[in-house]
This record gives C-alpha cells, structure tokens and sequence, in this order.
C-alpha cells in the first residue's frame, strides 16, 4: 500500500502570520549567546524569566497575533477603526501572556511591534516589500488609539522624560528603522559573508544595541548603562562579528559590563524578533528576495 502523505491543509494568512510572529520570538529567544538577556545558558540579567516562560509567553500570543492579522486582512487599509481593533487586540494579547507568566513582563514591547506588523503584513497587496509592510504598520502606530485605557507612566515613559530619548512607540512610528536599517542589512551582509546562521543573527542583534535608545536598559542603568550596551555591541562588529575570536571576546566583555550594571536589552532582543519576523516575511509576500 502506498504511504498515505499527509497533505497539510492550506494555512489561512492569519495562520501564516501568527506562526511566523510566534516562530520569530521564539528564536529569539532561543538565540545564544546573547549578552544579558534570556538563552539557551540562562536568564542574563533577569531574575524572573527563563527560557521555557519565553516559549510559554510566545505560544500564549498566538490567538492574539493571528487575531490582529485578520483584523488587518478584514480592513484592507489603514485607519482608525484598524487601530483600535489592535489596541483592543493587543491589550486582551497582554493580558493572556500576563495570564500565562503570573504577571511577569516577557513581551509587552513585542506584542507591540509584532502585532502591527501583522496586521500590516495582511493588507498589503501581493508582491508587496517588507519595507511596504514597515510602512503601513508606521501609520496605523500614529493613528490614536482612544479606547487606550489611561495608565500609569510605564517604565519606556519615565526614562523618555527623563532623559529625552525616543522609545517603542517612536520606534514603531518612523517605521522600525532598528530592524529595516540595522538588523536586517547585518543579517544579510553575516551570511553573505559566509557566517553560519547563529552568528548572523547575533550580530544583527549587534547592530540594533548599537544604535539603540533602548529603555529597557536606561530605566535600569541609566546612560551609562545605554552607553556601555551600544559601545560594546559596535566594539564587537568592529572586532570582526560573534564569529570570530576577537568578536567573541569582546561579546564577552560586553555581557560582563551589562550584567554588573543589571542591564537587559529587552528592546533591542524585540527588534531581532522583528528583523526575524521581516527576513521570514519577503518570500512569504513573493516580493523578490533583499529587496527590502
Ligand atoms: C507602546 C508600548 C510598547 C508601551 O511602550 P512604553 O515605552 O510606553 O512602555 P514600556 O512598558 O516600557 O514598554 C516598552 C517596551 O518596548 C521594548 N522597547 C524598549 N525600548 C525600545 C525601543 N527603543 N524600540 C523598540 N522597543 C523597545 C521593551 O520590551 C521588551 O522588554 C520587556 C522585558 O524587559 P524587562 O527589562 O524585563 O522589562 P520590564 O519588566 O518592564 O522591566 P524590569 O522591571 O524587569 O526591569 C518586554 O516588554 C519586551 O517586549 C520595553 O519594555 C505598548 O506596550 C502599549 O502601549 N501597549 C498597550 C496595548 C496596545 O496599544 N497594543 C497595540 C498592539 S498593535
Ligand atoms: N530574550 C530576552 N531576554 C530578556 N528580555 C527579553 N525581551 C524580549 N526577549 C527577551
């Protein structure tokens, strides 16, 4: 008797997009060895994540993500009623991977990022680039969202007044330049280089905390501890990359640094997560690969 192949059933978009949004925080996670975040060796400079919370957390917002990309699929353009969908989404999103972690932070920021690029990702028209996805996901982040609840000044707000920097909102607003203008050309110019998979990554993760206002790290470490994560991330590129033994002694030094000052670039393992999300995207669209 023939071997019954399993034909999988076709995946809906939303399906599609919720997978990658998932598959993308997980591999970040997973990632190693990255300086003073959670992976594969442990919890960097948390006390209170691990890597199977990252996972858990991950898989929680999987309803959410695939919501958000039907709303965005459903709309067809980018507007006010799309946004606050999201929003609405995204809070409930926030609140099963509260539910799922007793209450710890794992990815309110990427809930963020991912989840209107999803729902950009879904009303963008065939063929269409990353950098369109990027785009449409810029306007509907400057959109106000007036079913926002008021809370209180988070921790990105108190270090934005304080020290005057931008943040995820902004980030998200002009675009995700940390991810279209430093991820994903780091990513690409790595494995053009010949650098195995791992270590592209890391070193797209690099060039994000290179130029990054991270405020995870700021509402932890103050500037000095944003200096010494952006100062040892380019220290270690111009060593060369995470692949090479001067790369990797420098990463070292980098990690070292972070953790004696308790800091975490949450921001910035966000942004990966997206360059990720991107990078597994374009051929996903049929737009013709590195065209950005
Ligand atoms: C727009 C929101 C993201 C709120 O942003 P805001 O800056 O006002 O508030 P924060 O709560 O501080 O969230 C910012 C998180 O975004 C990540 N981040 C930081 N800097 C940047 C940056 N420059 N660019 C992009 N992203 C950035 C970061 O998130 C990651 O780190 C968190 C885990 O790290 P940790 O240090 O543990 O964080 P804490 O637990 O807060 O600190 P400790 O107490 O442990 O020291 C985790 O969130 C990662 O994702 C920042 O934390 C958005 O959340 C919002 O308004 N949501 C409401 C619902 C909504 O409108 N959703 C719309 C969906 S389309
Ligand atoms: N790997 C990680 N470690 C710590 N905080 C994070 N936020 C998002 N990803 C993270």
């Amino acid at each position: 008797m023939n071997a019954q192949i399993a034909v999988l059933p076709r995946l809906s978009l939303a399906e599609q997009l919720a997978d990658l949004a998932v598959e993308a925080l997980i591999d970040e996670a997973e990632l190693s060895p990255k300086p003073a975040l959670v992976d594969r060796r442990g919890s960097g400079a948390h006390l209170d994540l691990s890597l199977e919370l990252m996972h858990a957390s991950a898989w929680s917002l999987w309803p959410a993500f695939h919501d958000m990309a039907a709303a965005g699929q459903a709309a067809g353009q980018v507007d006010v009623a799309l946004r606050e969908t999201l929003g609405r989404l995204g809070r409930e999103g926030e609140a099963q991977m509260l539910a799922v972690t007793g209450g710890i932070n794992t990815h309110r920021g990427a809930i963020w990022a991912l989840g209107l690029l999803v729902g950009a990702a879904a009303l963008v028209p065939p063929r269409a680039r990353v950098s369109l996805v990027a785009l449409q996901a810029a306007r509907l982040a400057r959109l106000e969202d007036r079913q926002a609840p008021a809370q209180l000044p988070s921790n990105g707000e108190r270090v934005r007044r304080r020290y005057g920097v931008r943040g995820a909102r902004a980030e998200a607003q002009a675009g995700f330049p940390g991810a279209l203008a430093h991820g994903l050309p780091q990513l690409r110019r790595s494995r053009a280089a010949g650098v195995e998979e791992n270590h592209a990554q890391l070193d797209a993760l690099l060039a994000i905390m290179a130029q990054l206002e991270d405020t995870c790290v700021l509402h932890r470490a103050g500037l000095e501890g944003l200096r010494c994560m952006q100062d040892g991330a380019r220290a270690v590129l111009v060593a060369g990359g995470s692949a090479t033994l001067a790369g990797r002694r420098s990463l070292r030094e980098l990690e070292l640094g972070l953790l004696e000052l308790n800091a975490s670039p949450g921001g910035a393992a966000d942004l990966l997560a997206v360059t990720l999300f991107l990078d597994r995207l374009e051929p996903m669209l049929g737009a013709p690969i590195g065209s950005l």
